[in-house]
């Protein structure tokens, strides 16, 4: 039996690699897409998409209402990403979410929900192995250098900042160190901005800049000595098999679950 699978935001860099992922695997099949152009076309109707006879949806309710859909596949904007997912939800079909940008807040919401139906969801922030591996290792040297300052880098083209990635790693780290202030205690900006974001004491920097993918290096510092702690993306296949992973494991879950370091084995 195949999985069936609708994807949000079909047309963008993640939703287009993710729709060839989806046609290209055996136990997949695309059923539709929600797309705020294009309503009532198939995709093969459509210049420069695949080949695919699939229906493309404006109205994510009417989607859903007129799919035998298992899983939602969300690669889109934070505002419709979380009208589609809290949708999905209430329709009993299972979100995977790669969109970023939930405040804390949206995603307890869609916990609620989730718990409450008994419908699985995973909303994870970066699919790549690489980078979940990076977040796991940042949390475990963070026990013994405690002075942490995070450097997120990513194409000209993202909306969010900081990245998902890089806000999740400063939720482990400080489930990992006592909370602390950083840097000189009289330090002081003369440039707005020049120290980046806090959070908890741990600064983040979001560079944005053509050529790009998606980047990330945890500065540690102690007496004498740092680690970088890095990973990078150089494409969005690098995402995939995190993707893949997530619907299948999606499947047999019956609650929310925030990052795919919680689903890996
Ligand atoms: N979890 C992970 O591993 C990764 C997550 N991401 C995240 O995935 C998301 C998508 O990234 P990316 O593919 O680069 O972005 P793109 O801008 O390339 O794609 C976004 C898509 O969403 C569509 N969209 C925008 N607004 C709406 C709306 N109101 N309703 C429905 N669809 C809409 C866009 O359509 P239109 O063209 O009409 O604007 C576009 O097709 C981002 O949040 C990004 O941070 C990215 C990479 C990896
Ligand atoms: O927009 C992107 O490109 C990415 N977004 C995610 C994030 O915000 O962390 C994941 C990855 O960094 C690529």
């Amino acid at each position: 039996m195949s999985i069936n699978i609708i994807i949000a935001g079909p047309r963008g860099r993640m939703g287009s690699e993710a729709v060839n992922m989806v046609h290209n695997e055996d136990s997949f099949e695309l059923v539709a897409c929600i797309d705020r152009k294009h309503n009532g076309m198939s995709m093969n109707e459509i210049d420069g998409l695949p080949d695919i006879d699939v229906p493309f949806y404006e109205d994510p309710e009417e989607c859903l209402q007129q799919t035998d859909a298992d899983v939602l596949i969300d690669l889109t904007i934070p505002e419709a990403g979380f009208v589609h997912t809290k949708l999905a939800l209430l329709y009993d079909v299972r979100p995977v979410v790669g969109t970023s940008g939930f405040t804390p807040d949206q995603i307890d919401a869609l916990r609620d929900l989730s718990n409450s139906h008994g419908t699985g969801c995973i909303i994870a922030p970066n699919f790549a192995v690489g980078a979940v591996l990076m977040m796991r290792f940042a949390k475990e040297a963070a026990k013994y250098l405690p002075d942490i300052e995070i450097i997120e880098k990513h194409h000209d083209k993202k909306l969010d900042a900081p990245s998902g990635t890089a806000v999740k790693t400063a939720d482990l780290i400080k489930d990992a160190r006592e909370s602390k202030q950083q840097g000189h205690p009289d330090e002081k900006e003369t440039m707005d901005g020049a120290r980046g974001a806090d959070t908890d004491g741990i600064h983040i920097h979001s560079v944005r800049l053509p050529g790009l993918v998606a980047h990330q290096e945890v500065l540690f510092g102690g007496p004498g000595q740092t680690l970088t702690i890095k990973h990078d993306s150089y494409n969005r296949e690098s995402f995939m098999a995190g993707v893949k992973l997530a619907v299948n494991k999606v499947m047999s879950m019956n609650e929310l679950v925030y990052g795919l370091d919680n689903i890996l084995d």
